[in-house]
């Protein structure tokens, strides 16, 4: 008998018929693909930019190593994108929207809907997974809600002396080095992801027993492997990476990185319930001088909220161009002023829809935005310092009139006085942001300001930091380092949007007050002690930005002592 219909095993055991039916299906998917994105393909023919090849894009362009990867793209962006005007092109078939005019960003950046981060920070899952960096909707706001408060200004006042102490230390471990040439960075690593430590997550050296260098590393090396797959199409579906051999160097690197939160946690929850318990049998024998100074502060806290105390800090810009203003500058009263991790533990024991899990993740964002950023802007810092002798000496000069020729510690007081190493902070974080791009999805069509075009849903759109900050229309010269383009006059006839190295809006940087004021205390500390010295001209720098802008050639400085301070106590 005749067969009429096509079993399953028939179909595979003959690979005439498989053939036949399988060629169809795909061309059906692919009609299909193209038609329900029909409206994305118009929008895109717009924009200018490179076309790639049908389903691959043009993934043909990130073969190489990060660095070449870099030059090549920045390379394309003057083919494609001058004067801001914005580019496209597509990896895979994920369209790459690329903005860098300040109208443009401000339509992104300024906005509360265009908050949701693009899939390529889907990448980071494994390692970040509920932290409010990668997160987005009622989770992220209610995670940003939480952690704001923990980075005012009030409660970074009370790490200056950490700051110092942490500069200190940096300071007589380089004298090691003696008069030759070395990486800066690796020091600048370990010191900020101690300073971390001590600070936002209240633990000392003794309880987390973490060499700094040693995370520092493992979580440039996780970096450089998450950022190949953000770029390198076959590495992306996990059942292709799970057979190379970045994935089990991932594994391991992770596996070390998640100790860090277990230990740090441990120790913070048993401080917390020891001080529950005090304070449990304080509030049963509350003084009268208690009840009066709690009354003082709830009546501070009325006057804060009708308005009559402000607490804003005139003339420093902690990183925000001058006019712009986000939930770090909202006054938070008296009660809420608690370092991060201190501050979750509480809202966790009090209520607040965090588990464990939770914290874990927010420890680890934090510990990643807030230590390779600084430690990438800090090694920059220090690098042009060497290659500018001139400028050196002139910060060194307010340093002078500063501290005179005192080796008394830093104050938060001295930070104000800052203005000109403010000014040359910012031109480092001009010329060489930390985090040269940001990526955003859209859930809807923008229309953007700077053109007619417009950026259809669902792709991804770049936010070109770096791209921005060295437009020539906004900065003359752009590759020379002039702190001048901070000064006041310069600043306020600029557009806002044109200086955001800590992005800006809803989504903007949790930690630019800390950053700066970090800055300014480690990198007084290290010209208060040495004077720099740099070989290799900026011209002849390579640079790399595997997620975060480095040199791939090493921030190779060399030291001589100018006059050293005392030893730091532990
Ligand atoms: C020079 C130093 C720094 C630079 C240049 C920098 C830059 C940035 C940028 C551009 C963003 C926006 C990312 C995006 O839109 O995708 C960001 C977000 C963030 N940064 Fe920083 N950052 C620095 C230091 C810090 C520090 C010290 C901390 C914490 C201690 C920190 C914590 C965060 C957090 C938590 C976010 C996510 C905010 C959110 O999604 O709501 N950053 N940073």
């Amino acid at each position: 008998m005749a067969k009429t219909s096509l079993s399953s095993s028939s179909l595979f055991s003959n690979p005439d018929a498989f053939f036949y039916l399988l060629i169809p299906t795909i061309i059906l998917w692919f009609v299909y693909f193209r038609m329900s994105r029909k409206r994305l393909y118009e929008l895109a023919a717009q924009f200018q930019g490179l076309e790639g090849y049908p389903l691959v894009g043009s993934i043909h362009e990130f073969v190489g190593d990060p660095m070449k990867i870099f030059q090549k793209m920045w390379k394309l962006s003057h083919k494609y994108t001058k004067n801001g005007s914005p580019g496209k092109l597509w990896i895979g078939h994920r369209l790459i929207i690329f903005l860098s005019h300040p109208k443009d960003i401000e339509v992104i950046y300024g906005s509360q809907t265009h908050i949701y981060k693009s899939p390529e920070y889907g990448f980071f899952n494994s390692w970040l997974r509920s932290g409010i960096l990668i997160n987005n909707g009622e989770k992220w706001r209610a995670l940003r809600k939480l952690i704001a408060p923990s980075f005012h200004l009030n409660v970074l006042r009370s790490f200056v002396d950490h700051f110092y102490k942490h500069s200190l230390s940096v300071v007589h471990k380089m004298k090691e080095e003696g008069s030759k040439e070395f990486d800066v960075h690796h020091y600048m690593g370990a010191c900020t992801t101690e300073i971390l430590l001590e600070t936002a997550m209240g633990v000392d050296k003794k309880t987390h027993q973490v060499n700094g260098f040693e995370y520092a590393s493992a979580v440039m090396k996780l970096c450089e492997i998450l950022h190949l797959r953000q770029v390198k199409l076959w590495l992306r579906p996990d059942s292709a990476f799970k057979l190379t051999s970045y994935a089990s160097e991932h594994n391991r690197l992770l596996k070390y990185i998640d100790e860090l939160p277990q230990k740090v946690m441990k120790k913070k929850k048993a401080d917390f319930l020891k001080k529950k318990q005090t304070t449990t049998e304080k509030c049963n024998t509350k003084s009268e001088e208690v009840k009066e100074a709690e009354r003082g502060a709830q009546r501070l806290d009325a006057k804060r909220n009708k308005g009559e105390v402000t607490e804003t800090v005139e003339g420093v810009s902690y990183g925000q161009s001058a006019g712009l203003k986000d939930d770090l500058d909202d006054d938070i009263g008296e009660k809420k002023r608690q370092p991060f991790l201190e501050s979750l533990i509480e809202n966790a024991a009090n209520g607040a829809n965090l588990t464990d899990e939770d914290i874990r993740d927010q420890i680890n964002t934090i510990m990643f935005a807030g230590h390779d950023t600084t430690a990438a802007g800090s090694s920059f810092f220090l690098c042009m310092m060497g290659v500018r002798p001139d400028i050196q000496e002139k910060v060194v000069e307010e340093l002078e009139q500063i501290f005179g020729d005192s080796d008394r510690p830093c104050t938060f007081e001295d930070t104000l006085e800052m203005k000109y190493m403010e000014r040359c902070i910012m031109e480092t974080l001009r010329l060489y942001p930390p985090v040269p791009m940001t990526g955003r999805e859209p859930q809807e069509e923008i229309k953007l300001k700077s053109t007619d075009l417009t950026v259809p849903a669902k792709c991804t759109v770049l936010i070109g930091i770096f791209k921005l900050h060295r437009d020539p229309s906004i900065y003359p010269n752009p590759d020379e380092f002039n702190p001048d383009n901070f000064l006041p006059d310069k600043t306020s006839n600029r557009h806002y949007y044109a200086f955001v190295p800590f992005g800006a809006g809803p989504r903007g940087c949790l930690g630019r007050k800390f950053a700066m004021l970090q800055l300014k205390v480690l990198l007084s500390t290290v010209l208060r002690n040495y004077k720099i010295y740099s070989d290799v001209p900026q011209k002849d720098w390579k640079l790399q930005a595997d997620i975060i802008l480095k040199r791939a050639d090493g921030f190779r400085i060399r030291l001589e002592p100018r006059k050293m301070t005392p030893k730091p106590k532990n």
